[in-house]
This record gives C-alpha cells, sequence and structure tokens, in this order.
C-alpha cells in the first residue's frame, strides 16, 4: 500500500511538533524517520496510527484520501503501529493479548468475532504466523514472562491477522536482544517483499542503514531532507545524516578507560543471594573501584536488575554483604544508600524516575526540600521546612541551562521527549556521588543525547564516582564499560575487561557460552 502524507501541522500549545510535513513511503519498501530527540517523529507516526488528530493536512493511501481519527480508523485503513513501550496487557495470556481489539473491530475490518467454536482456528492462526516469521510464542504463556522482544513479535503478529498492510515500527530495537534484532530485521524484510510498507523510527544510524531503502531527516518538527539509503557509502552517509539531524558534526569519544589500579574499592559485594519473582543471583565476590564503570550484559530478567536493586537499597538481599566506600551497607534502610551517596537512575523515567503531573520546576522543589530533610536530621542545622520557590526558580532556569532541557520551569515532565526526560532525570542526581546504579541510560535517545550524557557520566567518574549500568545495546556496554559482568539465568561472569571484547563474542556469553 503507497502512503502519502500531504502537509501535515500539529501543534500542542506552543509547541509546533509538525510543521508541513510530506512524505512518500512505496508499497514493498522500508521508510525511515531519522531525527533528534523531540524532532516530531513520534507525533507524526501517532498523526499516521489515529493516536494523535492533526491540524491540517492529507492523508492519502494508494492515492485515496482517508480520514483517521482513531487508532481504529487506522487499523481499519490498514494501518498499525508498534509502540517503543508495547501496549499490551501483561497480565493476560498471548492468546488473550493476540486477540485485543479484535471484538470491536471485527465487524469493520470483516474477521470473525472470538468465540469458543474459533478459537481453536484462532489459535492455530497464531501458530502459523509464529512458524512463518520464526518467532517462538506460546498461547497459553503469561505475557508477562515474555521479553519485550517477544512482546513486540506478539504485537506485530496481532496488526498482521487484523489486516494491517503499512507498519510503522517506533524505535523497535531498544530494549532487545541482537538476534531478537536478527529476527525482526528478517520479519521486516519479509513483509516488504510481500509488498507491505514499512516507516521505521529510528535514531540508530546502522540500524537504518542495515534496513531501509529510503528515509526523512526530522529537526524541530520540520522535515530538513530525505535521502535514498541502498548503495550509499557507509561513512559518507553516516556524516551527511549527523549533519542533518544536529546541523553539525558529532565528535565521537574514544573507548572510555579508568586506570583502575590507582583507585579505592568503591564498592564491594560478598557472597551476595538475592531472590527475584523468578529467578536467585548468586554473586561471590565483586569488587568495583573508585571511579571505575562496570557494565552488566544480559537478556533482560537475567538477575542484572536484581543486582542494581539491592545495590541501591530498594531489595533486601537473601544473605551476603553490600559495603560501599568500607561502610556495611546490608539491611540499611534506602534512606542510608542514599546519604551514603548511592543514586538510582531507572529504566522507565516517567514510571519509576520522575512523577507525572510535576513540572521541571516543582521537580527540583521536591530535590531542595529532600536535601534539606536531610540537613534536618543533623542536630546542628537550623534549616527551615519553608522552600524558597524564587531560589529553587532560578535554579530550575540554571538546571535547564545547563543541562539544555527544552522545557520550561512550568512544562510537566510527561510533555518532555524522552531524552529531555532523560536530561531532567540526571539535573535532578545529588552533586556528590559516590556510585551511580543506570538502568538503560541512553535508551530511546539520539545520538547526540547520548553523547552528552555519557560525557557527564564520564566526568563524574573522574572526581571518583563509580557506575553500575544495564543496557542492551552492547555497543553502549563496550565502549563505555571498563569491566563487564555478563548475566546468564542468575549465573554472573567474572569481570571481564571491556578491551578483551567484541560484539560477538559478547552476543555468544550473553547465550551462555561463558570462557
Ligand atoms: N501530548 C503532548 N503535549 C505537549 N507537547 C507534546 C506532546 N507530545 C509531544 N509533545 C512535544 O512535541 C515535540 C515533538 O515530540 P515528539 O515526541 O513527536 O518527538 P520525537 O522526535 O518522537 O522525540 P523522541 O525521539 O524523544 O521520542 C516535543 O517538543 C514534545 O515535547
Amino acid at each position: 500500500m503507497k502512503v502519502e502524507l500531504s502537509h501535515i501541522y500539529k501543534s500542542f500549545g506552543n509547541v509546533k511538533a509538525n510543521q508541513d510535513i510530506s512524505m512518500t513511503v512505496e508499497a514493498g519498501s522500508v521508510y525511515g524517520i531519522l531525527g533528534e530527540n523531540g524532532a516530531g517523529k513520534s507525533t507524526l507516526s501517532k498523526v499516521l496510527s489515529g493516536f494523535i488528530t492533526k491540524d491540517a493536512g492529507k492523508i492519502l493511501l494508494d492515492g485515496i484520501e482517508v480520514d483517521i481519527k482513531t487508532p481504529a480508523d487506522a487499523i481499519c485503513a490498514g494501518i498499525g503501529m508498534l509502540h517503543q513501550d508495547p501496549l499490551d496487557f501483561p497480565s493476560l495470556s498471548v492468546f488473550d493479548n493476540f486477540m485485543a481489539g479484535r471484538s470491536t473491530l471485527s465487524k469493520k475490518i470483516g474477521r470473525k468475532r472470538v468465540n469458543t467454536n474459533n478459537r481453536h482456528d484462532l489459535i492455530k492462526e497464531l501458530r502459523q504466523l509464529c512458524a512463518a516469521f520464526g518467532f517462538d510464542l506460546h498461547p497459553s504463556d503469561r505475557l508477562s514472562n515474555l521479553t519485550v522482544g517477544e512482546r513486540q513479535q506478539l504485537e506485530i503478529l496481532r496488526l498482521l491477522s487484523l489486516g494491517v498492510k503499512t507498519l510503522i515500527l517506533d524505535e523497535p530495537t531498544t530494549g532487545i536482544s541482537a538476534s531478537q534484532k536478527k529476527a525482526l530485521f528478517t520479519a521486516v524484510k519479509q513483509l516488504a517483499s510481500e509488498g507491505k510498507s514499512i516507516i521505521f523510527v529510528s535514531h540508530k544510524l546502522e540500524d537504518v542503514e542495515e534496513l531501509c531503502d529510503r528515509l526523512m531527516v526530522m529537526r524541530q518538527g520540520q522535515v530538513i531532507g530525505e535521502a535514498e539509503v541502498k548503495g550509499r557509502d557507509s561513512a559518507e552517509l553516516a556524516s551527511s545524516l549527523v549533519e542533518m539531524m544536529f546541523g553539525h558534526d558529532l565528535a565521537i569519544p574514544a573507548k572510555h578507560s579508568t586506570s583502575i589500579e590507582q583507585t579505592a574499592p568503591a564498592l564491594v559485594i560478598q557472597d551476595l543471594q538475592i531472590d527475584g519473582d523468578r529467578l536467585s543471583l548468586q554473586i561471590d565476590k565483586l569488587t568495583v573501584q573508585s571511579g571505575e564503570i562496570i557494565g552488566l550484559a544480559g537478556l533482560e530478567g537475567n538477575g542484572q536488575q536484581l543486582l542494581l536493586l539491592a545495590c541501591a537499597g530498594l531489595l533486601k538481599p537473601k544473605s551476603g554483604k553490600i559495603c560501599l566506600n568500607d561502610l556495611d551497607m546490608t539491611n540499611r534502610a534506602y534512606r542510608n544508600f542514599l546519604k551514603s551517596g548511592i543514586a538510582y537512575l531507572p529504566a522507565d523515567r516517567l514510571q519509576d524516575g520522575l512523577i507525572r503531573g510535576l513540572s521541571i520546576h516543582e521537580h527540583f522543589m521536591l530535590r531542595q526540600s529532600n536535601a534539606k530533610s536531610n540537613l534536618e536530621s543533623n542536630p546542628k542545622s537550623h534549616a527551615g521546612f519553608l522552600i524558597n520557590w524564587s531560589d529553587t526558580r532560578k535554579y530550575t532556569h540554571q538546571a535547564i541551562e545547563t543541562f539544555n532541557i527544552r522545557g520550561k520551569p512550568s512544562t510537566r515532565v510527561e510533555k518532555l521527549s524522552g531524552g529531555n526526560q532523560q536530561r531532567t532525570q540526571i539535573s535532578l542526581l545529588p552533586d556528590q556521588l559516590s556510585l551511580l546504579l543506570m538502568e538503560q541510560p541512553t535508551r530511546g535517545l539520539d545520538i547526540e543525547s547520548t553523547l552528552w550524557i555519557w560525557k557527564q557520566m564520564m566526568e563524574r567518574c573522574e572526581q571518583g564516582m563509580s557506575i553500575l549500568f544495564i543496557s542492551s545495546d552492547l555497543d553502549e556496554i563496550l565502549q563505555y564499560s571498563d569491566r563487564i559482568l555478563v548475566f546468564c539465568g542468575g549465573r554472573v561472569s567474572q569481570p571481564i575487561d571491556a578491551k578483551t571484547l567484541t560484539v560477538d563474542k559478547l552476543g555468544q556469553a550473553i547465550g551462555g557460552k561463558f570462557d
């Protein structure tokens, strides 16, 4: 199905998220949309998939104008979107999720309603689709037991079974393993070869280069340019896309390396056992030097998060010891972990890191009151309970400038783009930290924000802060870690010097092939 967007406009208050966007996606092709955080890519995808109503402009499918006001309208017109954060029902089974939306849409799209008579046929259809794409999904499994990659696979199959001919994939490679990415790309190429049109929204130049036939670059709500992808020299393509995305070249830093021999141990873990819902994690000994960066690699749900939560004081270990700067922190309250200079940056910025509904200014007010309450636990302190709003406003303005956050003090955090939410989280960290625990620190972020975040982190490490971080991006783990721990089914490797690893070797270790 050929998809044409013609002169699309969409504003949120003063923010012009899409200004005069036109693009054409030919049937049987993969079309990339690239752009910095906040460029307007998700807004455009949501306009096409009916999650947002456009202010002006036209959508044409195979040359015929369509009126899309809701996601149901979009599905009926043959357009489906795979969202960055899956919009599914974790407490239901794989099959029930496969069925989601079908009863409401069945009449419009001419499919059978689900009842006990055709349940058997529909399970057969799910199995056939899985076989066609090489996905290993079991209808009776609970969705919450699946990885993000498997949930994406199921959503693609659900959309295909609803008759979708145009598939929009919003940042689909964040949070999935290398093998799942391979399976996803094979499926996408297969769909394009069957005549479907694919719109691929991404920040990752290598993914776009591998998958797309053509692409468009957006910046500040506008189209900056279009480019053919196939047959281009990789380095030349990357440099011209970066120039289009950011308006200037980006200096890619050399591989990080700390001279850890000269530093003191910051974190020492001994005979640690942590019990999670699904697995138990055992670490005999781990010593993290001051200023060191340790990457935690592994498929999602293999114990990396248990270690971070225990080190943050958010999960009590079953046995063993956690010491920070020679202080035994085991079984101490969370506030003691905070006071000792440990901070945790969660992957889900809006769910666990920031507070929906509160502005950037209100977040700084909370940070200040938290710092005050820490002071007040000191009997010599005479700090009052009142918050000085004008001081925090001044401080918020400064932080917005220093951390280059695209938003105003009054902007509610859920209205910020992903990159700006992460910049806000980082700007709220205490100035002095001994240990920072980060989960997927650059998930969904553009290259410039990614480089900026790691520059901030490495500057802090030079001052002595240590980092443990989880990332599903193997390149990121190899680029920024001094040493790497590989997690597989609750087993943890010895720390491996990052300089001795390649993406392939690390991928194999993640698959259970420890040396
Ligand atoms: N519901 C909303 N209300 C107010 N402003 C919004 C809303 N959704 C998006 N925006 C703003 O519109 C602009 C474009 O956002 P959009 O999410 O489309 O960008 P993006 O290119 O997808 O960014 P990212 O790569 O970070 O996901 C941003 O300034 C964002 O803050």
